[in-house]
């Protein structure tokens, strides 16, 4: 495949499908850069997404044409009139990880086999005209968190989906029968309503069998359970998991969010398929009182119904929540953080995050939005694509690990420094990031560290074990008291800073899990024998000339982890420091990058920094 045969697929569409509105696809411009509704790789070399809501298309989707953009990850055809069976062809999509066709006029069956589309997160088939049975294949897609099948004519039995990542369920209103499947019971009774499927009888404690002498096989046991008490005891189970837990009721209460006022819509839009405007299809439905609240300047414009829509992926689990990645349909990527219960009430939240949203500086992580409800807290941040400096440090093992280099080590710690600089000036002074760490430094601008993720020790109380990540950069004092200060913050943008010069973990347990070695300790022991070159990375030797700096950079970070909270450096200090390892430069390299506007510290400062007592 190549960009000009996308673009002749592209045009081989668009010539045999009749459409409303005209499309400014002309064969002698860009499609990369003009054409509306076509997105291409970073790399300008192939198109990934195609969106192409209510220009009217109408008719069949003709073979051989869309499909054979081999590279496609997004496809919207949403809100046209589009008939005929599902396309056969788009089994030749194998790397979709979107597929929204709703409102329109597909007829016929469900494709019966789903394995082609493995990296399929979001399916949306909703206001059409399939029929025939939902197909047990839909199990094969294990990556999808969206389904979307409501309104057509399906009927049959609802087949036992395994899908462990799905969040959202809506197969209301077609014509299934007999019961819901277990794997599905945790759904809410909207995702089914509208069907034909057998009723759901109350569970009373007095309506409970008593129990046999022999359990019946599962099949003879009627699902007598309301879909409350099901979904309840459901979630106890799944709880278990954690993970699925917070992603059901995520959805459950996003959806719930949604279905009141999408209820309207599907009542009216059932008789009338057809035409429908995209503005139509999304309904706003959020009570006004609980509205994503954005910072002021935040060019985005998506609701929680969007961010629904969206197909989710979780990037992990930490201290204070689950961080999703959320694709929203104009491919805008954010990061939605789901807050554990948070230990304050609505006005310190929101008095919190407006301190964090106000600071704009290019080493911090912007928050572009923030939710509150009683139920529900949520912050959304941009999505940085590179990963975290913990993911670079140890992420991929092996033969296609790329090692981070000495240069992009310096940036992400100068980068860091002067983010948590900029947030301790905040609040008159007094604002603690708490909860500095790898995996919440990410690569910005031009490689710089950008610090995410601060200001939540003081709203939530994380829960750390005494063995974990968190742990490996608590200030001994912050282990005692639980109280982050900006002290505790410089010790652990120094275990940081080991942490870029080892390579190594924070924490790491070995002999079995016998034997617990903390990053600090370890490094004080071996540049007390003075091995100090032994402390550095492997993956660091490659690179000439960089001892000298190396061997400064460690004597900041010794400086920051330094026991007594007062007998450390405060963060514009460290920042000069930093700044200052450039100073020695041998000539090699260009210096004048890592110099901020007059902040270059004297020789006499630098030599006093360095040799601070420990
Ligand atoms: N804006 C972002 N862009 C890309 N990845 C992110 C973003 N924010 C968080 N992540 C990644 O998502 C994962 C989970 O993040 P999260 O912040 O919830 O947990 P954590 O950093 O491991 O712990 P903690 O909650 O203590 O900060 C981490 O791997 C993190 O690097």
């Amino acid at each position: 495949g190549s960009l000009a045969e996308d673009k002749q697929a592209l045009l081989d569409f668009l010539t045999a499908v009749p459409h409303g509105r005209g499309l400014n696809w002309r064969r002698a411009t860009d499609v990369c850069s003009r054409w509306t509704g076509v997105t291409c790789s970073a790399d300008g070399s192939r198109v990934i997404a195609v969106r192409l809501p209510g220009i009217g298309f109408s008719g069949p989707i003709p073979p051989n044409t869309l499909s054979r953009l081999s590279a496609l990850r997004i496809l919207s055809l949403r809100s046209n009139r589009l008939s005929g069976p599902f396309p056969a062809d788009f089994a030749n999509l194998t790397t979709l990880t979107g597929l929204h066709l709703q409102f329109n006029s597909f007829s016929g069956s469900l494709p019966s086999h789903f394995s082609p589309w493995k990296n399929l997160t979001a399916l949306d088939l909703s206001f059409n005209d399939f029929n025939g049975s939902i197909p047990a294949s839909v199990s094969n897609l294990t990556q999808l968190t969206a389904l979307n099948l409501s309104n057509n004519s399906l009927s049959g039995q609802i087949p036992d989906l395994k899908l462990p990542n799905l969040l959202f369920l809506n197969l209301s209103h077609n014509h299934l029968n007999g019961t819901i499947p277990k794997s599905l019971q945790r759904f809410p009774n909207s995702s089914f309503s509208g069907n034909d499927l057998s009723p759901i009888y109350p569970l009373t404690s007095s309506s409970l069998p008593a129990p046999a002498p022999l359990p019946p096989s599962p099949s003879q046991v009627p699902r007598a359970v309301p879909m409350r008490k099901l979904s309840e005891s459901a979630i106890l189970g799944i709880a278990v998991g954690g993970c699925v837990f917070l992603f059901v009721m995520l959805a459950l209460f996003l959806y719930l969010c949604c279905s009141r006022g999408g209820e309207e819509s599907f009542v009216s839009g059932k008789g009338s398929k057809g035409y429908r405007s995209p503005e139509k299809a999304v309904t706003g439905s959020q009570d006004v009182n609980n509205r994503l609240v954005f910072f002021e300047g935040c060019p985005f414009a998506f609701d929680l119904e969007d961010l629904l829509r969206a197909s989710a992926e979780v990037l992990g689990k930490g201290s204070f929540g689950t961080a999703y990645k959320a694709v929203l349909e104009d491919s805008t990527t954010v990061v939605v953080k789901r807050l554990k219960e948070a230990g304050v009430g609505k006005k310190e939240f929101e008095q919190q995050m407006e301190v964090v949203g106000r600071i704009k500086h290019e080493n911090v992580v912007e928050l572009k939005a923030y939710y509150y409800s009683k139920d529900e807290k949520l912050m959304v941040y941009d999505y940085y694509s590179q990963g975290s400096v913990f993911s670079l440090l140890h992420g991929k093992r092996g033969q296609d690990r790329i090692p981070l280099d000495w240069e992009t080590r310096l940036k992400i710690a100068l980068g860091a420094a002067r983010g948590i600089a900029r947030i301790h000036i905040e609040n008159n002074g007094k604002l603690v990031h708490g909860n500095i760490k790898s995996s919440n430094v990410f690569l910005g601008n031009q490689q710089y560290g950008c610090v995410a993720d601060l200001g939540l020790p003081s709203i939530i109380n994380p829960m750390v074990p005494p063995v974990s990540r968190t742990a490996g950069y608590r200030a001994p004092e912050v282990v005692d008291t639980r109280k982050a200060s900006q002290a505790s913050d410089v010790y652990s943008f120094g275990v940081l800073l080991l942490e870029l010069l080892t390579g190594k973990s924070p924490i790491r347990v070995v002999g079995g899990g016998d034997e617990v070695i903390h990053l600090v300790r370890w490094v004080h022991s071996v540049v007390r024998e003075e091995w100090t070159a032994e402390v550095f990375d492997v993956e660091l030797m490659r690179f000439p000339n960089i001892e000298e700096e190396m061997v400064e950079m460690l004597q900041i970070a010794m400086n920051c982890v330094t026991r007594m909270p007062e007998r450390r450096p405060k963060m514009p200090e460290v920042v000069r420091m930093i700044e200052g390892v450039r100073r020695f430069d041998s000539g090699n390299r260009p210096s004048a990058e890592f110099r901020s506007e007059g902040s270059a510290p004297t020789p006499a400062q630098d030599a006093q920094a360095i040799s601070a007592p420990q």
